[in-house]
């Protein structure tokens, strides 16, 4: 009898915890299974430990909603799964939150929520404002004849180290055998373009060990985990196991950058005058030293402003060229009519310039497709709900944590019929011009990457293409 009673009472509890996990509120996404405490998101681990994100494919269908809720840690989370449900986050104001005073998000910020990725409201909008504005008259996302110049010089550099080889140790470190290694060997070009706009000066190829340091330092910070922040964002007692969820490389990359930052804002102060004005930094500080100062403007502001806009542009940046790179190598009928084009466009003698990128059609749906076909940020930057608001006709309350699946958009069946096949021809339309692009590489509306996708387009083309006559397409003689 007692036998038969414990029988029933673990069918109960087994019942109950069967319950819990798939529980779905009435109106809410539907939930993908979860546990106490640790939710669902090693439900995603368990799925795919290396690429947990693949499992939102899996789940949209077994549960059958293109948006779901999933737990991350105690976080209830929505994830936008289809074109649909992310441009609706995205151009919907009431997801332009961020989840600002999460322990590892203060953390790399001197404890404070500080810095543009991860603060909101208007302390964010007045920030961000404030620095693109500035950003854009130092020639950041517009024509400008200095900052094209310098950009010119960088080009030429880039080519003439792998035309002619090292001339130092640093170079050597990323160029034997005459073979160059990438990402390493764009560092110094992506870094001084960036670096040229903060402080209006560029470091000579002699201190290229500098920024190659810093650079580094961004892919460490980068590569410690992913822009969901893994499980060290959901249970901040994890930072206690140095690098098992990443979290001691993350602060080292990151504080990497801010002293290398801190050391050349202290030097700039101090040969600073007044009518200095040859970048965004000079801009700041002249705001610091004012009387009008907001209050939203700090000097640790500034320096997390530097990182968070500087550590895109040398680790993303120089990721995404390689991946160009890489799958117009494995592809040789597409590396083929990219480098027909080239040819066409602009021959053999001569640099790419920016006017070139209205007929490299061509060219452009293949970085386009690269990027679509990996996905450098598979959820983009978590969102959150400011107020209360719906999604795909789903109720979501205030702070709710809201994610747009950009690797599950970009691999959709339904809508690309074939993601798995690497075909640029997909952005072109019968008359050969670029058709309407449904990835989101950049995100999109107030919260949309500040390099912007016209930009960010730009430095790829150019980080790709490099010289028409030395370019990377004519070293590999495989293909030609
Ligand atoms: C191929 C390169 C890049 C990709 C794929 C990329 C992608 C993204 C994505 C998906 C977001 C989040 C959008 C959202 O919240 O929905 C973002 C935000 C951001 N990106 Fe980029 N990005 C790239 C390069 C850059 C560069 C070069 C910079 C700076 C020069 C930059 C600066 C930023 C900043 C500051 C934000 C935060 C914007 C905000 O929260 O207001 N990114 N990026």
């Amino acid at each position: 009898m007692s036998l038969f009673l414990i029988i029933i009472l673990v069918l109960l509890i087994g019942y109950q915890i069967y319950e819990f996990i798939t529980r779905t509120t009435l109106n809410k996404p539907p939930c993908i299974p979860r546990l106490p405490i640790v939710g669902s998101y090693w439900y995603l681990l368990w799925y795919n430990y290396e690429f947990p994100f693949k499992a939102m494919t899996y789940y949209t269908n077994k549960l059958k909603s293109k948006v779901l809720t999933c737990y991350f840690g105690g976080f209830m989370t929505v994830i936008a799964n289809d074109y649909n449900s992310i441009k609706e986050v995205l151009t919907n104001n009431d997801f332009n939150g961020r989840l600002s005073n999460v322990d590892v998000v203060l953390a790399r910020a001197f404890g404070q929520s500080l810095g543009i990725f991860f603060t909101e409201g208007s302390y964010w909008q007045e920030q961000r404002r404030f620095i693109l504005r500035h950003m854009r008259d130092f020639g950041f996302g517009r024509r400008h004849e200095k900052i094209e110049a310098d950009t010119m010089e960088e080009i030429a550099i880039l080519i003439d180290m792998l035309k002619e080889g090292p001339i130092n140790d640093t170079e050597k470190s990323f160029l034997k055998n005459g073979s160059a290694r990438f990402p390493d060997v764009l560092y110094p070009y992506a870094a001084n373009a960036i670096w040229n706009v903060m402080f209006g000066k560029r470091f000579d190829r002699s201190e290229y060990y500098k920024l190659k340091y810093f650079c580094e330092s961004a892919m460490m910070f980068q590569r410690a985990a992913d822009t969901t922040g893994g499980a060290i964002f959901q249970f901040w007692f994890l930072k206690y196991f140095g690098n098992m969820f990443g979290y001691k490389n993350m602060m080292i990359g990151n504080y990497r950058m801010v002293d290398f930052i801190k050391a050349h804002l202290e030097k700039t102060k101090q040969s600073n005058n007044d009518d200095d004005d040859n970048g965004l930094v000079d801009r700041y500080l002249k705001v610091l030293k004012g009387d009008m100062k907001k209050k939203s403007f700090s000097e640790k502001q500034l320096i997390m402003s530097l990182v968070d806009f500087m550590f895109p542009a040398i680790s993303a940046l120089p990721s995404a060229v390689v991946h160009a790179i890489k799958l117009v190598m494995h592809h040789p009928k597409v590396m083929k009519n990219v480098q027909k084009e080239i040819d066409r466009v602009i021959g053999t003698e001569r640099l790419v310039t920016w006017e070139d990128r209205k007929n490299l059609l061509y060219t452009e749906a293949t970085i386009r497709e690269s990027l679509r076909y990996v996905t450098l940020t598979p959820f983009s930057v978590f969102h959150k709900t400011t107020k209360k608001t719906t999604l795909s006709g789903f109720d979501l309350a205030k702070d709710t944590v809201v994610v747009t699946n950009l690797a599950g958009l970009n691999t959709d069946v339904d809508l690309w019929g074939d993601p798995d096949n690497f075909r640029p021809e997909r952005f072109l339309n019968e008359n050969y011009q670029l058709c309407k692009d449904f990835t989101f590489p950049f995100g999109f509306g107030h919260r949309v990457c500040a390099e912007g996708e016209p930009n960010s387009l730009e430095d790829i083309i150019s980080g790709l293409i490099v010289t028409p006559k030395e370019t990377w397409i004519r070293v590999e003689p495989r293909y030609t």
